[in-house]
C-alpha cells in the first residue's frame, strides 16, 4: 500500500524519488492510516501536519491518544518509512487529510527517530495465524519533515504556505484502497477455492452410512445435503475469480482514464470496489467455516488446514474498510442514481440497468417450468427486477423522512440489503457473461454454465424473501428455481473433484491431510499426529506434579 500511495498521489518527481528506494528494499514501507479512534471516518483523523514556513517543514504530531495510529501491517517492527495520513494545516487553516511520506527509523540501526514512539499492538485472533504480520502503533512528538514529503499530486502547499488544489477529484485521496480492494476480490476466490478444494476431496474420500450387503459405505459427497452445502460454494468459488478479473479490467480501465484526466468512471469504480470487496469477503469468511463443519471433526484440525485459512481470511471483512461502511457506500450512490431517474440522466456500467425502471417496476417473470430457469435471460431480469425494487423502495421510504440524512439513517438495514441485491446482480451478469464467451476445452463450457447456473439458483433460493416481497417473483417461481437447483447438483457431481482439481493448487500450496490430491487421507491423519509436540514424549510433563497426587489418592481410596 506504500507504493501504491505515492503511485497514485505523488507526483512523478515525488515517484521517481522513492519507488526506486521501496522496490529495492533499500527503505520498507508502510500505510499509516487508521488511528487508535477512527479507522472509518477517514475525516475524523486527528493526527496533524502543520506547516512551518519558517523552515519550510511539516511538524507531524499526535495531539491524542486517539490519534496514535493504530493496526498499519509492516509498522510494528519492519517499516523504516509510511505514508501519514494527516490533517494538512497551513496558515492557522485546517485543509482536512493529506499523505505525507515520514521517515520512521533509523536506516543505519533501524532504532526509532526521535520523536516516533512505535511498536506492535499485540497477538491477533486465531492464535498465531495472522501473527507473522507486525501491526503497529505510532505516535509522532511534533516530528519534522521537508515540504516536498507531502504527496503533492493532489494539492500542494507552496514554499510561503499558500494551499493549492489540483483540477483533480479530492476523492484521489482514497485511490490506494479502491487498488486494494480490487485486489481483495480475486483473492476472495483463492482463499475461498483453496477451502473448497480440501472440502470436496475429503467428501470423496469421506464414507459413512448407507452399506448393504457388506458393501462399501456411501461417500459423503453423495448426500444431498453435503451437495447443497458444498456446491454452492464450489460455483462462488469460479464467481468471484470472474468477477475478480472484472474488477480488474475495470480499474486498469479507470486507471488509464484518469491519465487522461477522465474522472467519468470513478464513481463506478469505488462502487463496484466497496461492494464487491464487502460481499465477496463475506461470502469467503462464512463459506471457509462452512467447509470445516462439511469436513466434520477432522476439519477442526489444524492439519486440515482450514483453521489457519478462516483465521487468516476473516479480517478481511474488515480491513480496507468495515464491509457495513462499504455497503453503505455503495448504498449512497444507488440511491444517487434513482434520484437522477426522474431527470432523465441515463446510468451507466453497471447501474445501467436502471434505466430500465418503467419495465423493472412492473415486469412480471414468466418461468413456467424448473427448466424455464436456465434460460439466462430469466435470470438476469429476475435478479434486475429484485435489486432496482428494493432500490426505489428504499427510495420512497426515505423521502418520506423529515430529511435525507435522518431518512437514510433511518433505513440503513434495508439499504444494505439493496446493495447487497445490487452488488450480487453484477456477480450474476459476470458469470452469464463469461459462460456466453468462447471456452476452449472439451465440455469445460458446459460445466461452467452448471456452476453458472448453481451460483444464480441458489443466491436466488436463499434470499428468496426479497424476490417474493418485491412481486419480482412468485412463491412457485420460487419453488421451481429451488427444483432445479437439485437437478444441478446431479450434474456438477460427478466433476465435482475435476472442477477443484482445475484450480491445480499443490499438496504443499493447500496444507491440508484432508485435501490431498492422492486421496490418502487416513495414513496422512495418522502419521500428523505424531508430529504434535505433546507426543514428543510419552508420559505428560505435568503427570508427576498434577496427575499422579490424584491418582494416588484414589488408589489409596480403593485399598480401604
Ligand atoms: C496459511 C495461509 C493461509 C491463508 C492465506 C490464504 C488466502 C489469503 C488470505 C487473505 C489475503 C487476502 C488478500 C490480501 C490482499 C490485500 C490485503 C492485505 C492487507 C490488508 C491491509 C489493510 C489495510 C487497511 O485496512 S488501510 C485502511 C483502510 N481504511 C478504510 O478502508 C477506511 C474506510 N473509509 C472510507 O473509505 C471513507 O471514510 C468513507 C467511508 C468512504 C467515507 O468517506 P468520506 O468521509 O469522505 O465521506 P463520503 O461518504 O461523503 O464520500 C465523499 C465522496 O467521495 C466518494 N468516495 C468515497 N470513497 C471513495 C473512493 N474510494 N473512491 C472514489 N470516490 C470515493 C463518495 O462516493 C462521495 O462522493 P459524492 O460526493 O459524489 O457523493
Ligand atoms: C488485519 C488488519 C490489518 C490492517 N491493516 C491496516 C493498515 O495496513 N493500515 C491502516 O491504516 N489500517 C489498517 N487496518 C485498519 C482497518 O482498515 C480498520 O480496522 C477498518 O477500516 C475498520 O475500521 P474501524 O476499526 O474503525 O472499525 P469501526 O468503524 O470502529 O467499526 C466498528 C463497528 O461499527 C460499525 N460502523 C462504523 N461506522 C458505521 C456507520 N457509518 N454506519 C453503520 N455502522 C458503522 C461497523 O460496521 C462495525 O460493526 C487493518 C485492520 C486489520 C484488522
Amino acid at each position: 500500500m506504500f507504493v501504491p500511495a505515492i503511485k497514485g498521489q505523488g507526483t512523478e518527481e515525488q515517484q521517481k524519488k522513492w519507488l526506486p528506494l521501496a522496490y529495492k528494499f533499500q527503505i520498507i514501507g508502510c500505510y499509516a492510516q487508521t488511528e487508535l479512534g477512527h479507522g472509518s471516518n477517514v475525516q475524523g483523523l486527528e493526527t496533524t501536519a502543520t506547516f512551518d514556513p519558517m523552515t519550510d517543514e511539516f511538524v507531524i504530531h499526535s495531539p491524542t491518544l486517539t490519534s496514535s495510529k493504530w493496526w498499519p501491517g509492516g509498522l510494528g517492527k519492519a517499516s523504516t518509512h509510511a505514508v501519514v495520513y494527516a490533517r494538512l494545516i497551513t496558515e492557522g487553516k485546517d485543509y482536512g487529510i493529506h499523505g505525507f511520506i515520514v521517515q520512521l527509523r533509523s536506516l543505519e540501526d533501524h532504532s526509532p527517530l526521535p520523536g516516533v514512539t512505535l511498536g506492535d499492538i499485540g497477538g491477533k485472533f486465531g492464535s498465531g495465524a495472522y501473527n507473522s504480520m507486525d501491526n503497529g502503533v505510532l505516535r509522532f512528538d511534533h516530528v519534522r519533515i521537508p515540504r516536498d514529503q507531502m504527496l503533492m499530486r493532489l494539492s500542494q502547499v507552496t514554499r510561503e504556505g499558500k494551499y493549492v488544489q489540483s483540477d483533480v477529484p479530492k476523492q484521489l485521496l482514497y485511490g490506494t484502497m479502491v487498488y486494494v480492494r480490487q485486489s481483495i476480490v480475486a483473492d476472495a476466490s483463492k482463499a475461498l477455492s483453496r477451502a473448497v478444494c480440501i472440502a470436496v476431496r475429503y467428501s470423496a474420500i469421506r464414507k459413512q452410512f448407507g452399506s448393504q450387503d457388506g458393501g462399501p459405505e456411501t461417500q459423503v459427497l453423495n448426500y444431498r445435503t453435503q451437495q447443497s452445502r458444498l456446491f454452492p460454494l464450489l460455483a462462488s468459488a469460479y464467481a468471484f475469480r470472474f468477477v475478480g478479473d472484472w474488477l480488474n479490467w475495470l480499474y486498469t480501465d479507470v486507471t488509464q482514464k484518469l491519465e487522461v484526466k477522465d474522472y467519468s468512471t470513478l464513481q463506478e469504480a469505488h462502487a463496484c470496489t466497496a461492494g464487491l470487496k464487502a460481499v465477496t469477503t463475506s461470502a469467503t469468511a462464512d463459506a471457509i467455516e462452512e467447509c470445516r463443519k462439511l469436513c466434520g471433526g477432522h476439519g477442526y484440525l489444524n492439519s486440515s488446514g482450514l483453521p489457519e485459512l478462516f483465521a487468516v481470511y476473516v479480517p478481511a471483512c474488515t480491513y480496507e474498510g468495515d464491509n457495513v461502511v462499504l455497503l453503505l457506500q455503495v448504498a449512497r450512490i444507488l440511491m444517487k442514481t434513482v434520484s437522477q431517474l426522474t431527470s432523465g440522466k441515463q446510468p451507466v456500467g453497471t447501474m445501467a440497468y436502471m434505466g430500465k425502471v418503467q419495465h423493472l417496476m412492473q415486469s412480471k417473470c414468466a418461468v413456467k417450468t424448473a427448466e424455464d430457469w436456465l434460460n439466462p435471460a430469466f435470470i438476469q431480469e429476475a435478479f434486475e427486477a429484485r435489486a432496482l425494487r428494493m432500490a426505489v423502495n428504499c427510495a420512497q421510504n426515505i423521502g418520506q423522512a423529515s430529511n435525507q440524512e435522518e431518512g437514510f439513517y433511518e433505513r440503513s438495514p434495508d439499504l444494505l440489503e439493496a446493495a447487497v441485491a445490487h452488488i450480487q446482480l453484477i456477480i450474476v451478469t459476470k458469470f452469464i457473461e463469461k459462460v456466453h464467451q468462447d471456452i476452449p476445452g472439451h465440455g469445460v463450457k458446459e460445466q461452467l454454465q452448471n456452476l453458472c447456473n448453481v451460483y444464480a439458483l441458489y443466491t436466488l433460493h436463499k434470499h428468496l424473501g426479497d424476490f417474493l416481497a418485491t412481486g419480482s417473483l412468485t412463491p412457485k417461481q420460487g419453488a421451481l428455481a429451488n427444483e432445479q437447483l437439485g437437478k444441478l447438483y446431479a450434474q456438477v457431481r460427478p466433476n465435482a473433484v475435476a472442477l477443484v482439481d482445475a484450480f491445480n493448487y499443490t499438496d504443499h500450496y493447500l496444507g491440508s491431510v484432508l485435501g490431498r490430491y492422492d486421496g490418502n487421507v487416513y495414513p496422512a491423519l495418522y502419521e500428523e499426529a505424531w508430529k504434535d509436540p505433546l507426543n514428543e514424549t510419552v508420559v505428560p510433563e505435568g503427570y508427576h506434579e498434577y496427575l499422579r497426587p490424584l491418582l494416588k489418592q484414589q488408589l489409596k481410596l480403593s485399598r480401604l
